[in-house]
């Protein structure tokens, strides 16, 4: 069964969505723990890296945890998949570096992305929304095996920027800042309690089910639900706020 929305953009999760969590937890998260002491090291006067060193030692209420606490607590959230903002951050900044230098390459589901080329060849606006930062959804996008797929997208989004991906502040947040009305975008996750916040802010929403990702058994509750995204059809008229 084909899903159809009329809408005026779509905005992606990553993990689990277009990309594949055992790729993100196998590769993507040992090539972050190898290298967190020494950016923590080497780095600590980089304001970015100051500033998620400072935001972990708030979250763990430890002011004055030191590099190897910092480290330590790292590799814990890095255990539970914890979505914390400065991991995240942190991660971003290593990862950049990595595909930058050819370590790494992103993987997306075979269906991704020419569904991703043929919604921005017709009109649609895309936009990532996900827990990875910024930094690290631009390396993302910029390398993949197909090429540079940044150009289809317009806008990124993570918790740094619009906020916790459970919430629907969040998704007014973002509705706002690409100037359609909530009912003009439409949001691809895995995750149920990501699908529920942005349908609560007047979004649309489908539940991306793929065979053996996290997700896959729970379901989406009660989300319109696909399987891959060529069971997806976006259309637009375009309609502004
Ligand atoms: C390029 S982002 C790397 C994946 C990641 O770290 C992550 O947390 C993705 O979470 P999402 O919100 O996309 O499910
Ligand atoms: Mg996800």
């Amino acid at each position: 069964m084909t899903l159809h929305f009329d809408v005026d953009a779509v905005v992606l999760d990553i993990e689990g969505t277009t990309s594949a969590t055992g790729f993100v937890v196998d590769v993507l998260y040992p090539y972050s723990r190898a290298r967190f002491a020494a950016l923590l090291a080497e780095r600590s006067g980089d304001p970015e890296v100051a500033r998620a060193v400072a935001q972990v030692r708030e979250l763990t209420g430890d002011p004055h945890a030191d590099a190897a606490a910092v480290e330590k607590t790292l590799g814990a959230w890095l255990d539970e998949d914890r979505k914390a903002t400065p991991l995240k951050t942190l991660q971003g900044l290593i990862w950049s570096e990595g595909f930058a230098r050819g370590d790494l390459v992103s993987h997306f589901y075979d269906d991704v992305v020419p569904a991703l080329r043929a919604w921005h060849a017709a009109g649609l606006r895309l936009y990532v929304y996900s827990s990875g930062s910024v930094a690290a959804q631009r390396a993302w996008f910029s390398s993949t095996s197909d090429g540079d797929l940044l150009p289809l997208v317009l806008g990124l989004y993570d918790t740094g920027n619009a906020g916790p991906k459970q919430e629907p502040e969040s998704y007014r947040r973002i509705a706002e800042s690409t100037g359609l009305v909530p009912e003009r975008l439409l949001f691809l996750s895995d995750r149920p309690g990501e699908l529920d916040a942005a349908r609560a802010a007047g979004w649309h929403t489908v539940g991306i089910r793929r065979p053996g990702e996290p997700y896959y058994e729970q379901g989406v509750g009660d989300h319109a639900q696909a399987g891959t995204f060529d069971e997806i059809s976006v259309g637009t008229t375009r309609s502004t706020a």
